[in-house]
């Protein structure tokens, strides 16, 4: 929070992607596609993924005109073999990935006992187990050469909730959660080469949210965001490294309220030494 504050006053260093592989979900969506054109003005080379493959190919279309080198993969992040499986591919016919924006997203739009128990899992699966995939699949490269971002679309839903969108908000907590979590591991492990950022919008003019309204009073004070201007302020905060970013910064209120741990990064090292030990002894147990 106070590194946001500091980066509103001071001009922060931005850093130079020129040449990187970058991977993005969701690519074919607005906010996806807008990330695809910002990372490939910046000299990234592209690798998206989509599980609508006309939009997808839409936006390497766009992203070609400007030059740049641009993959496209059909896959559907609910299936985590669907995952593993194209991660290897990208790994075979692209090369290793360095950027890493876990983007894509769904939402239920139901109210919980009216909504279909498919709707609620499938939200559940592509906006937070998914990112346990993609960080399987590709931080073992990162870590070998200690070089590598992590970016997590999750929403100010994730920070505090509203009614009737359960499904979503339990997603986007898990998402921070994630980013959070991660976050300390690679700081414990002394990775300081691998950098992650976790963009929480507020509701954003791209039709997901479609028909959502604050109070009136409210609306002209806080109006939805427009697209362009999320993506851009994002970028701003993962060129500038910055761990979290609330767009608009109102958001950082609800966030404020929370705790934190002064040194605590390696408190669950001993935990996690506890648990490998007794697997190793044959004490697992699933269910
Ligand atoms: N719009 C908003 O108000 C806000 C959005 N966000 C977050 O930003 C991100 C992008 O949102 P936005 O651009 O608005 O959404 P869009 O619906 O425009 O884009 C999402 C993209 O993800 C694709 N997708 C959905 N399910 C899967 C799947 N199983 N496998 C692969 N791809 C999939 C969609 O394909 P298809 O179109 O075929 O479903 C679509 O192309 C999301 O994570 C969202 O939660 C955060 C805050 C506010
Ligand atoms: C809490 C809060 C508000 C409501 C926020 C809402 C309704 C956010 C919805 C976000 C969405 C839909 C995100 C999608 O990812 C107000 C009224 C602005 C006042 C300030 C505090």
């Amino acid at each position: 929070i106070l590194s946001a504050i500091l980066q509103t006053f001071l001009r922060p260093r931005l850093k130079c992607i020129d040449g990187e592989l970058c991977l993005i979900t969701g690519a074919g969506g607005a906010l996806g596609r807008l990330f695809a054109l910002e990372f490939a003005k910046e000299g990234a080379h592209l690798v998206l993924w989509d599980c609508n493959a006309a939009a997808n190919e839409q936006t390497a279309r766009l992203v070609r005109e400007l030059g740049v080198r641009v993959h496209t993969y059909t896959v559907d992040l609910s299936k985590r073999r669907n995952i593993y499986e194209t991660a290897n591919r990208v790994r075979a016919e692209v090369g290793h990935v360095s950027i890493m924006v876990n983007n894509a997203g769904v939402v239920a739009g139901r109210r919980l006992l009216d909504c279909p128990d498919e709707l609620l899992e499938r939200t559940l699966l592509v906006n937070c187990h998914a990112l346990f995939w993609m960080t399987k699949a590709f931080l073992p490269r990162m870590k070998e050469q200690n070089h590598g971002h992590i970016v997590t679309v999750a929403s100010a839903l994730g920070l505090f909730s509203t009614a009737c969108v359960e499904d979503y908000c339990a997603s986007k907590f898990g998402a921070v959660g994630f980013h959070e979590s991660l976050t300390h591991e690679l700081i414990a492990e002394d990775l300081n080469g691998i950098k992650t950022t976790l963009v929480c919008p507020y509701i954003v003019d791209t039709g997901m949210f479609a028909g959502c309204e604050i109070r009136k009073e409210l609306r002209s004070i806080i109006p939805p965001l427009e697209p362009l201007y999320t993506v851009q302020q994002s970028m701003k905060a993962i060129l500038a490294e910055q761990q979290m970013i609330c767009i608009p910064r109102l958001m950082y209120i609800p966030f404020l309220a929370r705790a934190c741990f002064y040194q605590g990064d390696k408190c669950m090292l001993p935990f996690i030494k506890n648990i490998e030990m007794k697997t190793s002894n044959g004490h697992t147990k699933l269910c």
